[in-house]
């Protein structure tokens, strides 16, 4: 069955992009001041697109979340009630990238009852520093596994409950979502049938599950949907709480992997090609071939993508 709801070509012009694989440390003032000293290092290779990892600007864990938690609503925040927000904005000004800038905690306090609801929350930049998109993770990072890691996000967070597009007018439409969100392929496939060039997940696997997922689930979401796939990590500290995985990744629209880091601070680049997006579905037209007549539902490829 013919699908006729992807706009084509998918990517507009060749761009370069870079996933910066930041070592961060309880001091968030120092972190994001890192940030800014290698998102400018991404940005000097060309990449016009940079991603930072997940809670790029603390330490991973339930523990942190509140103490670090910044207020984002109303939008602008001032920068009292989130300096990650403007140090980003000034990032994606000062170096003329599209930012996506990992992920912070966020709070959101009701004002009849002061109570607290935190997220954890990616922000996308424009070159110019406006705010393009607000991604709160899908999926909460619940899981435990005897012998490996036990990790209760929902004991503290609560869920997004959008799918999050955006579009970069030179170059077209990516999807952002957060670590676990990359276990969910029915998010990607609806992102890629919106039109989507590249799925773009920062996130923070483990010394657990990162040897055995994390480059699988890259590849698989890139060949399930013929479109790019870039993994974002924290840079391994054994010092901190939680050991992040690190081998930040760009897979191509084949599966391939195009680039990966290894377990400390590294910027790795790629070129996104819209040309390998095309070719890949030519030689495989998955898209022509789906049979919604056989499982209807996704094929509406509903969303909600309103910004919070
Ligand atoms: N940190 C996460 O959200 C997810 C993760 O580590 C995993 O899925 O494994």
């Amino acid at each position: 069955m013919a699908s006729s709801t992807t706009p084509r070509p998918v990517l507009k012009q060749p761009v370069k992009l870079a996933c910066v694989q930041l070592a961060s440390g309880p001091d968030k003032t120092a972190n994001l001041l890192h940030a800014a000293d290698k998102v400018r290092e991404a940005a000097a290779t060309g990449a016009k697109i940079v991603v930072l990892p997940e809670c790029f600007n603390s330490p991973y864990g339930c523990d942190h979340f509140p103490a670090y938690a910044e207020t984002l609503l109303p939008s602008p925040p001032t920068p009292s009630q989130s300096p990650s927000f403007h140090a980003l904005s000034a990032m994606a000004r000062d170096n003329n990238i599209y930012l996506i800038g990992g992920s912070i905690p966020e709070q959101v306090t009701t004002e009849e009852d002061e109570k607290k609801t935190y997220y954890n929350t990616s922000l996308t930049f424009s070159p110019t520093g406006a705010l393009l998109a607000t991604h709160r993770k899908v999926h909460l990072f619940d899981i435990s596994i005897p012998g490996g890691i036990t990790f209760r996000e929902s004991d503290v967070l609560s869920p997004g409950n959008k799918v999050t597009l955006v579009d970069l007018p030179e170059y077209g439409r990516l999807a952002v979502a957060i670590c676990y969100d990359v276990r969910f392929p029915e998010l990607a496939t609806v992102a890629a049938r919106r039109g989507c060039f590249a799925l773009v997940y920062p996130g923070a696997f483990n010394l657990t599950t990162g040897p055995l997922h994390w480059q699988l689930l890259g590849r698989a979401r890139a060949v399930d949907n013929q479109l790019y796939v870039a993994l974002c990590s924290p840079a391994r500290d054994l010092s901190a709480g939680y050991h992040a995985w690190g081998h930040s990744l760009v897979v191509d629209p084949m599966a391939q992997v195009m680039v990966e880091a290894g377990e400390g601070e590294e910027v790795v680049v790629a070129e996104l090609d819209g040309d390998r997006i095309e070719q890949a579905r030519k030689g495989i037209p998955l898209r022509d071939q789906r049979r919604f007549d056989v499982y209807p539902d996704v094929s509406q490829g509903k969303v909600n993508d309103e910004e919070p």
